[in-house]
């Protein structure tokens, strides 16, 4: 076991190239190996900074894919705590209301703590809290088509605003921020979350980590 009692991996990655499929794949695998309070699971997205000061109108035109929609300190202050072997109350974000709910989250300390978002590795504080990194390298046109169908049917968007918002910022800021975060990366994944072959060797990785 590492000196902090809790391995973090981090997973980042373009919006809809997989890193939620592949960090639950890899959650749900290891929960039935070592049992479900082992492993946690958090989400970058629940810490965009809460806009419930903003009009809806000023909330749709904020830039969800810089690294300033996002309050890393306080995700950083989180996994600080898991290491020190303490619980946090982790926020709930609506995609619907683009701000944080009322409701949090309780995550107790964990063995492991696998940590998905797309921006995680531009920022140097959370690249040192963490023990090994990925990055899923799906090509942009099928992280679109996904992102498609997945912001119609569970985010409450219509085809033209995914569209024009990926015109306007998504694809930009993955330009400019996410694609050369990928240097920081210990291991880059092709094609994303159904790659069984990856899924293994992180499993492996994760273990081996356990035991140091
Ligand atoms: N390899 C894959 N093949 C087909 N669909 C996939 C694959 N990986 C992810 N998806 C689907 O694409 C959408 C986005 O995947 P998700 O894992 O949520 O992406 P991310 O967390 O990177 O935004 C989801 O609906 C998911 O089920
Ligand atoms: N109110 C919001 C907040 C975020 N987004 C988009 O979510 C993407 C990140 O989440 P993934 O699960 O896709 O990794 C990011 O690209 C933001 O554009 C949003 O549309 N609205």
């Amino acid at each position: 076991m590492n000196k902090n009692h809790c391995v973090v991996i981090a997973i980042a990655g373009a919006s809809a190239s997989g890193k939620s499929l592949i960090a639950h794949t890899i959650c749900n695998e290891l929960r039935q190996e070592m049992g479900t309070d082992q492993i946690g699971m958090i989400s970058e997205d629940a810490y965009y900074k809460d806009q419930s000061h903003m009009a809806m109108e000023e909330r749709i035109q904020t830039n969800y894919d810089h690294p300033k929609a996002f309050d890393h300190q306080l995700l950083s202050d989180h996994i600080q705590a898991l290491q020190n072997n303490q619980s946090v109350e982790i926020p709930v974000y609506s995609y619907t209301e683009h701000t944080r709910t009322d409701e949090v989250i309780n995550l107790s300390p964990k063995k492991i703590i696998i940590v998905e978002g797309i921006l995680l590795l531009t920022d140097p504080k959370l690249r040192e809290q963490i023990d090994a990194s990925v990055f899923i390298d799906t090509p942009l046109d099928i992280c679109l088509m996904r992102r498609l169908t997945r912001d119609i049917s569970e985010r409450g968007r219509t085809m033209d605003s995914v569209i024009e918002q990926y015109k306007q910022m998504v694809r930009p800021m993955f330009l400019q921020f996410i694609e050369p975060s990928k240097q920081y990366a210990d291991i880059i994944i092709p094609r994303g979350g159904k790659n069984r072959i990856a899924t293994d060797i992180l499993k492996t990785r994760i273990k081996y980590l356990l035991k140091k």
